[in-house]
């Protein structure tokens, strides 16, 4: 098997990072903590899945990443295999969201079927292939320190031993099987042949015999006595048939009696009720004389003959038939009464009507004449009062022929001499002022004349112009005087004019408001008038019609008279033929008694004949029954002659022994057939014991023949169980030799030493190493470098042995060394160089190794280069065909 590529994301340090890995030594390196070993770590943990791990499935996804795929393709036998991992981060955990490997028509899913897969696939769990395939880093001790039960577990693992021991397990546990099947069926043989011993230590064969013979006694004795008994039986029922016999003729005779006595009680019964029959008929036949007494009066108080039935019907016929037309006649006669009747008061009450109109209306004639005399009074009231107003006006007109104005100026006038008047009052104080200053003036005047002064100046008046003016001023005011006189006077006649002027104001309006009054009453009078005439009109027409009221009220009473007679006379038409009525039904009535009667005659002397009827057949039925009584009477006499009285009694007698015998027979054959019965039963129990013991002893024969077989298979499983275990050894040792030889080759190859001879691996793969001198040392006690190497060939031997197989056909995954040259010094360094390429020529087609060691990496067929960003803490991977020297100086400087 080879890995040939390998794709990671998000694994430990690698974002994404792809590999294609070819045959031969491929080294891989790269700084401290640059992801080489992590690229190791993926192709182990791509193929076992969480057992590759020493921690959990969180270790390997990136940190601060929710998923990580790992993509690994290989290919085995010449077949191509592709195995895809997936874990997914959800919470605190991280589970596997996908596990797929597909190869050649196949698929398989789920981490634990791939698993077994890869594990049945390399023959090899992830143990097995860290302690065979991958040499881990710094992992020296791991096969020294193991016991050597570990190594010898291992080995034989590896090897597939295992598969010898889990074969030679499996026959034990079978061996065991079989031991306890065989251990079971020996117990229940012995247990069956127990109760065989038990069982015939009874004598069951004897006890059958002794039982079968007093069995085919009894059944003798019971066959004898059977035969007896039936003998007995014969008799007894030949007694009691006689017997029985003799019994039903005297129940016979007893019934006859019976039936005898029936008989002759009916016989009585029905001559009585002949008796019965023949009093109805008399009774009868009175009764019919009495009837035609009844109908001989009555057909004499009637008007007409009748002697027959027939006649009595026609007649009765003919009176209903007048019954029915005089009924008619009246009928309709009543019909005219009736309306008669109802025309004669629907006319008086006509008459009736009338006459009330005719003095309602003369009533509302009455109110009219009242109402018309109303109405003339108050136009002659209205009139007067007419002429009233009329003179007043002509009067007050007549005012205005002396007065200096026309009627209707009166208002301008009284103002025309009010402003008259008022003009002539102030002229007049006009007057009384200048009067008053001139005579004051004048009075001054004369007082400075009196003393000598000038009356303009006040200077003494010798020679003074004015002196003459006085005479004017007195003159003037005595002018004033007289016309203030004047309008005085003026003034008086015109307060006496204006008060004339006032009245013919008031007279005026007087006149105004009787000349309106006057209009109005014209006009109310006119009105009276129309209203007079209007009802004089109506009173002439109502006049009229209570004429004519009257006149109808007249004639509808008339009408109303002659209905009235006309109802009379219908009605004594009607009286007349009810009382024919009466007759003719009394006359029908006693005709209907009469033909009751006959009818019922009729009846009578039909019943009669039925009884007489009636009477012969019960006669006849008497006379049948006599017949009866005397047969059974006779054959009653008959039975009684027939009963042989000795007979019956030797009968009785036989009976009686015959069943004594029987109860004594009866009871021996009880007490046989228990017997038979008990001896029966017990034969059956002892039958059965027999046949038990029979199948016992079948049993016991079979159960013999498992054990036999049972112990040849017990030997067998073990045969087998010892042939595995001497398998197993024998390979062992084998093995054990081979490697011994294998180890010793490859530690001659790595160790250049002198000290040591070689190393023996014992059968029990106790590990020992001998010095030169033949000294034995324990390889713990080998100094850290010569354990290094002393692992390497120990790994390298078992690589070996197992590529080369037992059977040349073990698979040979690549060989995985992660730094093998820590503890090795330059010279031992070019032997492991020297060892890879050994392996190569021993078969390994594939082998990786991290290192950083020149020599090895000169003698790589392929380098990887791991790196990891230092700003983003992801590592990437490279291949380099053929590294450059200069750079791989640097990188082992590094180290
Ligand atoms: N789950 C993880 N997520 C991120 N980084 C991780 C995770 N697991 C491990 N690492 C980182 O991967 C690196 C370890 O890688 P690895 O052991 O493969 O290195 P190396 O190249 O073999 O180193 P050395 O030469 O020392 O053996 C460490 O730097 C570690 O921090
Ligand atoms: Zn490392």
């Amino acid at each position: 098997m080879r890995v040939t590529k390998l794709s990671l994301t998000n694994f430990k340090p690698y974002a994404t990072a792809e590999i294609d890995l070819r045959d031969g030594v491929t080294v891989i390196h790269g700084v401290n903590g640059s992801g080489k070993s992590s690229l190791l770590e993926a192709v182990f943990f791509a193929l076992y899945g969480s057992k590759a791990l020493e921690g959990t499935l969180d270790d390997v996804v990136t940190n601060g990443t929710e998923a990580c795929e790992i993509d690994l393709i290989f290919t085995h036998q010449g077949e191509t295999y592709e195995l895809i991992r997936e874990l997914k981060r959800s919470g605190e955990r991280v589970s596997t969201r996908k596990c797929v490997l597909t190869g050649p028509d196949v698929t398989i899913e789920g981490a634990r079927d791939v698993r077994t897969f890869v594990t049945e696939l390399l023959r090899m769990d992830a143990e097995a292939f860290i302690n065979c395939a991958y040499v881990q880093q710094g992992d020296v001790n791991k096969l020294i320190n193991a016991t050597p039960k570990q190594r010898q577990d291992m080995i034989d693992d590896l090897l597939q031993l295992g598969v010898l021991e889990e074969y030679r397990t499996r026959a034990g546990q079978a061996r065991l099987g079989v031991e306890d099947v065989l251990g079971n069926t020996e117990g229940a043989l012995q247990n069956i042949r127990n109760q065989i011993k038990t069982k015939e230590d009874t004598e069951p064969y004897a006890r059958l015999n002794n039982v079968e013979n007093e069995l085919s006694d009894v059944t003798t004795r019971i066959e004898n006595y059977e035969g007896e008994k039936q003998k007995a039986e014969k008799a007894r029922d030949a007694a009691e048939s006689t017997l029985s016999e003799y019994e039903e003729k005297q129940q016979r005779v007893a019934s006859l009696t019976e039936s005898i006595d029936g008989i002759q009680n009916q016989i009585e019964s029905t001559a009585a009720e002949r008796s019965t029959l023949k009093e109805q008929s008399t009774e009868h036949r009175a009764q019919i004389q009495q009837l035609s007494a009844q109908a001989d009066r009555l057909r004499e108080s009637l008007s007409k003959e009748v002697p027959t039935a027939n006649i009595i019907e026609e007649y009765e016929q003919q009176l209903t038939e007048n019954l029915d037309e005089i009924r008619e006649k009246r009928e309709e006669l009543r019909i005219k009464q009736s309306a008669y009747k109802n025309q004669a008061n629907a006319l008086s009450e006509k008459a009736t009507h009338l006459s009330e109109r005719a003095e309602t209306t003369e009533t509302e004639v009455e109110t009219l004449q009242e109402e018309i005399q109303s109405v003339t009074d108050q136009i002659k009231e209205q009139k007067e009062r007419l002429e009233t107003l009329k003179t007043e006006r002509q009067s007050l007109s007549s005012r205005f022929d002396a007065a200096p104005i026309d009627s209707g100026s009166a208002s301008s006038y009284v103002k025309e001499i009010q402003t008259q008047k008022e003009e002539q009052t102030t002229r007049k104080a006009e007057l009384s002022a200048t009067i008053e200053s001139l005579t004051d003036a004048i009075e001054e005047t004369e007082h400075l004349l009196a003393e000598g002064k000038c009356p303009e100046c006040g200077q003494p008046v010798d020679g003074s112009p004015h002196v003459h003016d006085l005479s004017d001023d007195r003159e003037r005011l005595s002018e004033y005087q007289r016309k203030k006189a004047a309008i005085e006077e003026k003034v008086s006649s015109l307060t006496t004019e204006l008060a004339e002027a006032q009245k013919l104001v008031e007279t005026e309006s007087r006149i105004d408001e009787i000349e309106t009054t006057i209009t109005l009453l014209t006009e109310r009078i006119d009105e009276l008038a129309e209203r007079r005439s209007q009802k004089e009109h109506q009173l002439n027409t109502k006049q009229d019609a209570i004429a004519e009221y009257r006149s109808q009220a007249e004639s509808v009473s008339a009408d109303a008279q002659t209905k009235q007679d006309q109802h009379a006379e219908v009605t004594a038409e009607i009286s007349a033929f009810t009382d024919e009525l009466s007759e003719i039904e009394s006359e029908r009535d006693q005709l209907t008694e009469l033909s009751e009667i006959t009818e019922r005659q009729t009846e009578l002397e039909e019943r009669i004949e039925r009884l007489t009827e009636k009477r012969s057949e019960l006669q006849s039925r008497n006379d049948e029954r006599r017949e009866w009584l005397k047969q059974q009477r006779d054959e009653r006499e008959s039975l009684k002659e027939a009963v042989d009285e000795r007979a019956i009694e030797s009968a009785k007698e036989q009976k009686s022994n015959a069943e004594q015998y029987l109860e004594q027979v009866t009871e021996m054959l009880t007490q046989l057939t228990t017997k038979r019965d008990r001896l029966t039963s017990e034969r059956g129990e002892i039958t059965a014991e027999i046949e038990q013991l029979e199948s016992l002893n079948k049993q016991q024969t079979q159960l013999q023949q498992r054990v036999d077989a049972l112990s040849a298979l017990r030997s067998e499983t073990s045969d087998l169980e010892s042939m595995y275990g001497e398998i197993r050894a024998t390979l062992r040792q084998q093995n054990v030799e081979t490697l011994e030889r294998m180890v010793n080759e490859m530690f001659d190859l790595i160790y250049a030493n002198d000290a040591y001879s070689h190393i023996e691996l014992d059968g029990e793969y106790e590990l020992s190493v001998f010095q030169k001198d033949g000294e034995r040392l324990d390889p713990e006690q080998l100094s850290g470098g010569e354990r290094a190497l002393f692992n390497l060939s120990l790994r390298c031997a078992i690589y070996r042995l197992l590529a080369e197989g037992i059977d040349g056909a073990a698979p040979t995954p690549p060989l995985i060394l992660d730094e093998p040259t820590v503890f090795l010094d330059t010279g031992h360094v070019d032997r492991l160089v020297q060892l890879v390429s050994e392996m190569r020529g021993f078969g390994v087609d594939q082998i990786l190794i991290v290192s950083h060691d020149d020599k090895l990496i000169d003698a790589a067929d392929d380098l990887v280069t791991v790196e990891k960003n230092p700003t983003t803490n992801r590592s990437t991977v490279n291949r380099a065909d053929k590294p450059a020297l200069s750079a791989l100086q640097v990188q082992v400087g590094d180290d």
